[in-house]
């Protein structure tokens, strides 16, 4: 069996007297598409960002092809090969999009005097162009990016995650607030990148279509638990995780 490129051990976090994140172990294995689900407030968020360092969970060990990787800063895991992107738009919208895209790298590389100055091409030009191409937005590479509709701007969002080329990719909510004319173009690049780049992905996502077409596995969580974890056809067959979506 492969080695888990993401493991992650009995994570907890509270806040006050909440259990936000309670106990909560998985792993995710090299090429997979991990989707996390479950209702508002049950600890999606919280968990995502004790793996990426956002926050310091009370307990739990998080490992990445092996190494220990607890506590690490979101600039660190970068350089180890984890990216992410955000339930909001992280874009410049007065910059045009290739040069949000070489931003967005030289930021992964710790630099932010990119953001006040003209962004140097640093070689990664051409790195940038190929997700340009890739992500189809060679028509727009110019415009500035405040200039694109939603659902192109996250396209940009997305993209700009991959210019670190990392390993895996942790996305929080990316059909949030997109044109449902646009998830299915979300989803087949996805499974694109996922092939030809090899990257595995973490996926906090609502929309539940998207989530059963996309994912390999899913983790279900409710009330900061693990509540199922499995295939599509096994989280759409269980009954736990329809009446928590159901309401009983
Ligand atoms: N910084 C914080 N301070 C206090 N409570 C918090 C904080 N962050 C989250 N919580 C609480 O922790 C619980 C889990 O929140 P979290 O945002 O992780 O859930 P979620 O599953 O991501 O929700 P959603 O689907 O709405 O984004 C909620 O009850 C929330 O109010």
């Amino acid at each position: 069996m492969n080695a888990p490129l993401l493991k992650v051990s009995d994570i907890s976090k509270s806040y006050g007297g909440l259990r936000a994140v309670d106990g909560v172990s998985f792993e995710v294995l090299p090429g997979e598409i991990f989707g996390v689900i479950g209702p508002n407030g049950s600890g999606k968020t919280t968990l995502f960002n004790s793996v990426l360092g956002q926050i310091t969970p009370n307990t739990g060990r998080i490992e990445l092809k092996g190494r220990d990787i607890t506590g690490l800063s979101p600039v660190q895991l970068n350089r180890r090969g984890v990216g992410r992107t955000f339930q909001t738009l992280q874009v410049f919208g007065k910059m045009t999009v290739r040069d949000n895209l070489l931003v967005a790298a030289q930021e992964h590389q710790g630099s932010m005097a990119s953001r006040m100055f003209a962004p140097g091409d640093s070689g990664l030009g051409a790195r940038a162009d190929a997700l340009i191409q890739q992500f189809r937005i060679a028509h727009v590479a110019h415009k500035k990016a405040g200039e694109l509709s939603y659902g192109q701007q996250k396209l940009v969002d997305i993209a700009m995650a991959f210019m670190s080329e990392p390993d895996l990719v942790l996305l929080d909510e990316p059909c949030a607030g997109v044109n449902p004319s646009l998830v299915g173009g979300i989803s087949t690049l996805l499974k694109e990148l996922n092939r030809s780049r090899r990257a595995s992905f973490v996926v906090i996502e609502h929309n539940m279509d998207f989530v059963m077409d996309l994912c390999h596995r899913i983790l279900v969580m409710v009330e900061g638990k693990v509540m199922a974890l499995g295939t599509p056809a096994e989280i759409r067959a269980n009954k736990q995780v329809l009446d928590a979506y159901l309401g009983n």
